[in-house]
């Protein structure tokens, strides 16, 4: 078995640099699909209380037998709890889904600009990671005027901010930010949702250093210093895709996947997206 490597973050909690992501899978598949997730080797899910299935997280957790300190779950508060007061009953909400003690990691999942209610929102995780009830807390989908106004008005800077990041959109003025305040990048849609897996210049690379597409991508991640949470639903996937510790790709590999940066989103603007559900 491997070893993953891990970010320290700003307050010196480790969260493993390769985590699995656990978006669009079926509330009754997930004790399932992360259960050979954790038998892989992850050590780090990702959900959502909007994904639907905390629960199926929260038992492939206890599932798997392994002691609770040596998994790192990270949630996020909803865009329809968003709020001092909501999100401190969504916290609790999402907790009793997962039926855990604490998350190691607690996000706001977007900052919804058009509302103003992500400082109110942050507070609040503020207020849980005082108590103890979580070990980090950050922000995702957040931009740099929404980082820093809650550096501004907040008394904390976010552990992490999970972006949407891959070789199409490297987020190069965000991650210089994040590097100057001490923010740990987390990517989201790592693998461009499996858009970037027939890319020319991906498969060439694949080829030439006997890996598949998504291997390779999954390694620029962890050599550029992003933490990555691929998603996949497939057994024989979720285990190669952290098969990605027996080789490394070159400098000039590196700075090849990046120049396909075209600043393009599979996901949705952070800027503009509003939704906060039916
Ligand atoms: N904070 C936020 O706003 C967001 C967070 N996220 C988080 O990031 C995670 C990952 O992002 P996601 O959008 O799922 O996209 P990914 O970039 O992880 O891609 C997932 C897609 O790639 C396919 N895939 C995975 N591995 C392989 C492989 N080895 N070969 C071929 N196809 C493969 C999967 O198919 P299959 O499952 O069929 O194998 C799936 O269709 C999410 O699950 C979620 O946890 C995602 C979006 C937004
Ligand atoms: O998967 C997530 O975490 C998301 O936030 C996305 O599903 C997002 O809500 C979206 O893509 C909506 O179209």
């Amino acid at each position: 078995m491997f070893t993953v490597p891990e970010v320290t973050l700003n307050n010196g909690v480790r969260i493993p640099q390769l985590g699995f992501g656990s978006a669009g899978i079926d509330a009754a598949d997930t004790v399932d699909v992360v259960g050979t997730a954790i038998g892989a080797g992850y050590r780090s899910i990702d959900t959502a209380a909007a994904y639907g299935n905390e629960g199926g997280v929260g038992a492939a957790v206890r599932q798997s037998g392994l002691d609770r300190e040596r998994l790192f779950i990270t949630s996020k508060v909803a865009n329809a709890d968003h709020g001092y007061d909501a999100t401190l009953r969504a916290f609790d909400e999402s907790l009793h889904r997962l039926d855990l003690e604490w998350l190691d990691l607690y996000l706001i999942h977007w900052p919804l600009p058009a509302r103003d209610t992500f400082v109110g929102t942050w507070k609040a995780l503020e207020h849980l990671y005082a108590e103890g009830r979580v070990r980090a807390i950050g922000v995702s989908n957040f931009q740099i005027e929404h980082l820093q106004r809650i550096m501004d008005e907040g008394g904390i800077v976010p552990m992490v901010n999970q972006i949407e990041l891959h070789p199409r959109l490297t987020q190069e003025r965000l991650r210089r930010f994040h590097a100057r305040h001490g923010i740990a990048t987390e990517a989201w849609s790592p693998l461009g949702q499996g858009n970037l897996l027939t890319d020319p210049a991906i498969c060439k690379l694949a080829e030439a250093h006997g890996k598949t597409p998504a291997q390779v991508i999954i390694r620029w991640h962890l050599q550029i210093g992003t933490i990555a949470i691929p998603k996949s639903a497939t057994a024989d996937r979720i285990r190669a895709n952290c098969e990605v510790f027996d080789f490394e790709l070159s400098d000039g590999d590196i700075d090849a996947i990046s120049a396909l940066n075209a600043d393009q989103r599979f996901g949705p603007d952070p800027d503009a997206f509003d939704f906060v559900g039916d």
